[in-house]
């Protein structure tokens, strides 16, 4: 059993490879043309705290603006944190600079929602793909790159004669192919995916999400899954993280979460998942969240959650913002209410506030 990242005492886990700890990227907002001030933040990540094992798959899912990508890219350190630390493989990367953070990139690689965007329009793919390699040093020769270049089309299966082609001669999901074979041409550890599947349609999707795990069991690969639908990562993920407004609001394996979600978010979310079964979908808690979500610039006080919570109690979830706490197991959760949640001691038809309406359940009056 591997150790939570809650900031204890227990010293370096080795089969952890990103460790995360109270990560926050806040970004000013300037006013004025010739002073340029700045008179507020948005605090896109604040205070998260999680680990990514080796070989694992991490989902991050959330709606919209909640800092998702933000989190995804201070992870790689394109981003600078405001508060915090990320450490890889041992080596924190807050302080880092210059040639050794470059070489350190090198084995961390972000994959795109929209390849077209992240691939460069007059490139060829073979320019593509030997641009990174050159830039980390891996450009070794001309037979030696012709062959890794084979290796990588043949590893996202796609044939060698792409790489005479240009981005636009090909289909959303043989791009995110090329996408893919960039960010693995300089042998990254770790990829950071951010929406990978999200632009495509949803017969291409499955394809996409089988090479990932393809890939990852051939290159031994760790991956976070940055995605907001949550049935794309229930399927590729080993542990899911939920965030909301800046903040891990749920982390669990993937299984648990899914089968008994205790964050009253998280219900929100899955109860918006249709299940295929219409039995099971006329019996099941939903849960309709009403209002947009908070400015990330004017965060709610408390807990974020507490102005769309169907059991907000405004004295305690009002004021005090709940810490992610260990439930059972490597299940964690940022909710006051955690307990009699998962006890079946809180309804959402039973307790209400304004800024939720719940749908009626077919469960029998008590
Ligand atoms: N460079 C930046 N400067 C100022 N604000 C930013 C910047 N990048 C992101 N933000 C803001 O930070 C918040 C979080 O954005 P982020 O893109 O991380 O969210 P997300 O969950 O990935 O959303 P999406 O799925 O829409 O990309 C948003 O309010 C966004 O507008």
């Amino acid at each position: 059993m591997t150790n939570e990242s809650t900031g204890s005492d227990a010293g370096p886990d080795p089969e952890v490879l990103v460790e995360v700890t109270g990560l926050a990227v806040h970004f000013p907002i300037k006013r004025g043309v010739v002073l340029d001030r700045t008179v507020g933040h948005v605090y896109a990540v604040d205070g998260v705290s999680l680990s990514i094992r080796r070989g694992e798959t991490y989902g991050l899912v959330g709606e919209s603006g909640c800092g998702k990508s933000t989190l995804g890219r201070a992870l790689l350190r394109l981003e600078r944190p405001t508060a915090g630390s990320v450490v890889f493989d041992g080596t924190d990367l807050s302080a880092m600079k210059g040639e050794p953070l470059r070489r350190m990139r090198r084995r961390m690689q972000m994959v795109f929602q929209d390849p077209l965007s992240s691939l460069d329009p007059r490139q060829s793919v073979e320019a593509l793909l030997v641009e990174g390699m050159r830039a980390h040093g891996l450009d070794r020769g001309r037979e030696a790159t012709a062959t890794r270049l084979r290796e990588l089309l043949t590893a996202v299966g796609m044939p060698v004669s792409a790489l005479r082609k240009y981005p636009h001669e090909f289909s959303g999901g043989q791009r995110q192919r090329i996408g893919i074979a960039r960010a693995l041409a300089v042998g990254p550890e770790l990829i950071v995916a951010d929406e990978p599947v999200s632009a495509l349609d949803v017969s291409v999707q499955a394809q996409v999400v089988n090479l990932l795990e393809d890939l990852q069991g051939e290159f031994g690969l760790t991956y976070l899954v940055i995605a907001h639908d949550l049935a794309v990562v229930r399927h590729i993920a080993d542990r899911v993280g939920v965030m909301y407004l800046g903040g891990l609001v749920e982390e669990a394996a993937s299984d648990d979460l899914y089968a008994e979600p205790l964050h009253p978010y998280t219900r929100a979310l899955l109860s918006a998942v249709p299940v295929p079964d219409p039995e099971v979908e006329d019996r099941r808690e939903q849960i309709l969240l009403s209002g947009d979500l908070p400015s990330p610039a004017a965060p709610p006080a408390g807990c974020r959650f507490h102005t769309r919570c169907p059991w907000s109690n405004p004295d305690r979830c009002g004021s005090q913002r709940p810490e992610l706490r260990t439930i059972s197991g490597g299940h964690r959760v940022a909710c006051h209410h955690a307990e009699a949640i998962r006890d079946g001691l809180l309804h959402p038809a039973t307790e209400q506030t304004p800024d939720v309406t719940p749908l009626p359940t077919t469960e029998p009056a008590t």
